[in-house]
C-alpha cells in the first residue's frame, strides 16, 4: 500500500540547540534505516520549508501509523497522509 505523506516540522524555539541536534540525529538514523528497508521509499525536502514529502510502501495503515508515530520528531510534526492507488491512465506497469 502506497501513502503520500507530508511532514511539517515545528521545533519549539525554546528547545536547546544541543537537544534539537540530537533529536535530528536520531531521526535521521531512523529515517535512513526505514529507507534501507524499502518501507520509506522516497524522501524529499519541500524547497524553502522545514517540511518533507515522503512516499511510504507499507502492508497496512496500522504499520504506517506505527512507523510515523514512533519517529523521534513525531511530537513536533504536523502530518498529512494521503492513500494512493493506481491511476487508470497511468502508463507505468509498476508502482515505483
Ligand atoms: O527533516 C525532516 O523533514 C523531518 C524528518 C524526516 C526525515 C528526517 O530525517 O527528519
Amino acid at each position: 500500500m502506497l501513502f503520500h505523506v507530508r511532514m511539517d516540522v515545528n521545533l519549539p524555539p525554546s528547545m536547546p540547540e544541543a537537544e534539537a541536534a540530537e533529536l535530528k540525529r536520531v531521526e535521521r538514523d531512523k529515517a535512513q534505516a526505514l529507507q534501507a528497508s524499502g518501507k520509506w521509499r522516497h524522501l524529499w525536502r519541500i524547497a524553502g520549508q522545514y517540511s518533507n514529502i515522503s512516499l511510504f510502501d507499507v502492508d497496512s495503515v496500522d504499520e504506517l501509523h506505527t512507523m510515523i508515530s514512533t519517529l523521534p520528531l513525531f511530537p513536533y510534526m504536523t502530518i498529512q497522509v494521503m492513500p494512493l492507488c493506481r491511476h487508470p491512465s497511468s502508463i507505468r506497469d509498476d508502482d515505483k
